[in-house]
């Protein structure tokens, strides 16, 4: 997979952009999601882990790094869905998607409140960062694809 920093582009710098690198990562047909804890941004609301992207280091980069430091675990990235800018209050965001696997460790939660394992049936019944909210949807309309090409 291709790995590149964002800031090599410079609209995200000209717009002033922050590119958020997000994991949905599958096992056993479902896929995991995150909820934010109350001394985050969007406290209690639902998302993919990952982060914010530095300079000098690609969204595959920053992925690894942040689930290791999130969620302590190791994935392996598969492919990537439709990135979505979305513009909140206070800054503007570009949300990454990657497909990953999860390859190694326990789940141990540093920073969230709580984690689930969804299936399809369970994907709209969160309340997802709106920023997720077209990725959401995009995972729905892929899922069987998704999930049956890559379950291991
Ligand atoms: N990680 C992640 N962030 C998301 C998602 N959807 C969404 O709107 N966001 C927003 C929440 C935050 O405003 C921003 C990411 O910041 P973050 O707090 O997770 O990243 P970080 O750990 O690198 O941030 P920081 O505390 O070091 O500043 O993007 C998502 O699915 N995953």
């Amino acid at each position: 997979m291709n790995s590149y920093s964002p800031y090599s582009f410079p609209i995200f710098d000209a717009m002033k952009i922050i590119p958020v690198a997000c994991a949905l990562i599958f096992s056993d047909g479902k896929v995991l999601a995150t909820q934010r804890s109350q001394s985050m941004d969007l406290p209690g609301k639902w998302e993919f882990p990952g982060g914010k992207v530095e300079e000098e280091e690609s969204p595959e980069e920053c992925l690894k790094r942040e689930i290791r430091e999130e969620l302590s675990i190791e994935i392996e990235l598969f492919g990537k869905i439709s990135p979505n800018e979305f513009s909140y209050p206070s800054k503007k965001i570009c949300l990454i998607p990657y497909l990953a696997h999860w390859t190694g460790g326990e789940i141990y939660l540093t920073e969230h409140e709580q984690f689930l394992w969804l299936e399809e049936k369970d994907l709209l019944s969160l309340d997802w960062a709106p920023a997720d909210l077209p990725i959401v949807h995009e995972l729905i309309e892929k899922w069987v694809k998704l999930v049956d090409s890559k379950e291991r």
